[in-house]
């Protein structure tokens, strides 16, 4: 979904593109319109170890090089993103990464993603960093390659989202409507406990609507079922599209999650959000005054809720605010990959250029 809007933006520069879909996540390349293009699914789906998703992804991806394209493009900070960028960095093909420069400076939050970003960016050749503070990072890192702020393209798709729903009124004198999302490897087991019990005691204590988002991963969703049965007052959901994510999301009073995604959707959209982290690698959207940072302790989420039940406070958290990008990151990395490639299959304008 994040790299669908840098495939539009290439391909309208001509470029030809070979997309490789992982398997992670369930969804098919006409999910996100993307079916026009050349694409191979690997067929690596998650698994409980993800250092050995990262070995079965390079191990698949390797041949795929074999032709020597001029760039391999990888997202974020998933076992496919690393496992694909340590390929081409093994076979010396250069790598872009989109999303470069996030740190929570934490290998344990969240783990793996904190060592895989970090271990993507020192082999990167092309980083596309979100905002000035992950450029800083990057910085801060001596990494090799060639530094670019673009803001990201979860944005991009965020407002191609935005664009194609009908406005809506919110209707009002209903409950407050609590959205929750929760999946973090660092939050199972008593994180995930927390979690539940805090929404029950808020279910138990105040006149709220509260959904829960079930996550796609088996182990995680069969934990919140068993936490939250049909009597503890909180909706279970199933996942949903992005589109319908995002209505659930506009629908929302309050979001608690610890989704990164969502992180950097919610201060778009205006609606406060709980970040059910200890830490977190989007600090932007803290400072912008749309997050709070409130962790999985049971009494901390409770008591930032019921802070927010206070109509003033919600309202100084619902101004929208673009601090991760204004929907045109697509354009500025593909315009960014165009000069580099234009540069590596001309090296004398390189020199001209110097
Ligand atoms: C450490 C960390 O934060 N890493 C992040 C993590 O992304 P995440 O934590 O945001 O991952 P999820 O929470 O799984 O997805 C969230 C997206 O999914 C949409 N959504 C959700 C539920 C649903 O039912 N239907 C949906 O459509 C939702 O609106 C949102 O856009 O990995 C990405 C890849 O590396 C990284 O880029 C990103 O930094």
């Amino acid at each position: 979904m994040k790299l669908a809007p840098v495939v539009s933006a290439l391909d309208r520069r001509g470029m030809r593109l070979r997309l490789i879909l992982t398997g992670q996540h369930p969804l098919s390349a006409a999910d996100y319109g993307l079916s026009a293009h050349e694409h191979i699914r690997l067929g690596c789906s998650g698994g409980s170890d993800p250092r050995d998703l990262v070995e079965r992804v390079s191990r698949s991806v390797s041949p795929l090089l074999a032709e020597r394209p001029g760039l391999i493009i990888v997202h974020g900070d998933t076992a496919s993103a690393f496992g694909g960028a340590l390929t081409a960095f093994a076979t010396r093909i250069p790598v872009a990464h989109v999303e470069a420069g996030l740190r929570s400076f934490d290998p344990q939050m969240p783990w793996p993603e904190e060592e895989f970003r970090t271990a993507i960016d020192a082999r990167a050749d092309l980083l596309f960093a979100p905002t000035e503070i992950s450029a800083a990072n990057l910085e801060a890192e001596n990494v090799p390659g060639r530094i670019f702020v673009t803001g990201n393209t979860g944005i991009d798709a965020l407002l191609a989202v935005l664009d194609r729903l009908p406005r809506t009124s919110p209707d009002s004198g209903r409950s407050l409507v609590l959205l929750v999302t929760c999946h973090r490897r660092e939050s199972w087991g008593d994180g995930l406990r927390s979690i539940a019990a805090a929404l029950s005691d808020l279910a138990g204590r105040h006149p709220l609507e509260i959904r829960l988002v079930l996550h796609p991963n088996p182990a995680v969703a069969s934990v919140m079922r068993e936490l939250l049965p049909d009597k503890s007052g909180v909706r279970l959901l199933e996942p949903v599209t992005h589109e319908q994510m995002i209505k659930t999301m506009l629908a929302a009073d309050i979001i608690l999650s610890d989704s990164g995604g969502m992180q950097e959707e919610a201060p778009a959209l205006g609606v406060p959000l709980l970040v059910l982290r200890e830490k977190t690698e989007r600090p932007e959207g803290v400072a912008s005054g749309n997050m709070l940072l409130v962790g999985t302790d049971r009494n901390r989420i409770v008591a930032s809720v019921e802070f927010l039940l206070d109509p003033g406070v919600r309202a100084a958290m619902s101004r929208r605010a673009f601090p991760y990008g204004d929907g045109q990151s697509a354009e500025r990395i593909a315009g960014h990959i165009a000069e580099y490639l234009a540069l590596e299959a001309n090296p004398a304008t390189q020199l001209r250029q110097a």
